[in-house]
């Protein structure tokens, strides 16, 4: 069942508290969305106070956070993350989760897969106890009809995600489109991962299964950490 007790303050104490996690010599991922903002900038204070870590950021939007934080950058090329700190649209009980609210999901599953330890900050209108979302799932733009076919004989029922400040669809970090895919309560997650994976043009789906190491919800007065 979804929680109440949602809100920038909850969302905050959790990306703080995955903030403690880092330690000097670290590689961090840094995720995308307004939770894993608040680790990045809480990072970047602890980065001004003497904290030797590097961040391999998952999108436009997080690499411009880390640079404003002052938190030295590498890349997946030169570095294995110790830890990633990312958010989530949608957590399940076992630890599944769905992303890409950003459209940011196809970088965020590539460097919080890579970490050694990935580490998912939300707050509590995020848990539930099966995933009903959407999922987003980034396509080629040429692959926009036969990806949206194959969703609807999967049981989905695919909508183009339209840019909110400009006429025509969202263009992803990697110039590609965006299909919220619905499939009300997902009875197997894992399944379904599989044969959205499986599906030509798909880039990548916002279903993490299995990925998951830590979580950490902000709530009114403290942080609940669940270790899967
Ligand atoms: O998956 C994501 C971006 O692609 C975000 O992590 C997700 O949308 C959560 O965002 P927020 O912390 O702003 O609620």
């Amino acid at each position: 069942m979804k929680q109440t007790g949602g809100g920038d303050d909850a969302k905050r104490r959790a990306g703080e508290s995955a903030a403690d996690i880092p330690g000097d010599g670290d590689v961090v991922g840094l995720g995308t969305g307004s939770t894993a903002a608040h680790a990045i900038r809480e990072l970047g204070e602890r980065v001004d106070a003497g904290l030797d870590v590097r961040g391999i950021p998952t999108s436009f939007q997080s690499r411009e956070l880390a640079r404003e934080a002052g938190i030295p950058l590498t890349s997946l090329d030169e570095a294995v993350p110790d830890v990633a700190i990312d958010g989530a649209d949608e957590v399940a009980a076992d630890g599944a989760l769905i992303k890409g609210g950003g459209a940011a999901h196809a970088r965020e599953k590539l460097v919080d897969s890579a970490a050694e330890r990935f580490v998912v900050v939300a707050d509590p209108t995020k848990e539930s106890d099966r995933l009903s979302q959407p999922v987003p799932v980034e396509v080629l733009p040429d692959a926009r009809a036969p990806v949206a076919d194959a969703v609807r004989s999967a049981g989905g029922d695919p909508t183009l995600r339209a840019a909110e400040r400009k006429d025509g669809p969202v263009v992803t970090d990697n110039g590609n489109l965006v299909l919220d895919c619905k499939f009300g309560t997902i009875d197997d997650p894992h399944g379904l991962a599989r044969t959205l994976s499986a599906t030509p043009g798909v880039v990548e789906h916002g279903l993490f299964v299995d990925l998951v190491d830590e979580l950490h919800v902000g709530t009114d007065d403290g942080v609940d950490v669940t270790r899967y």
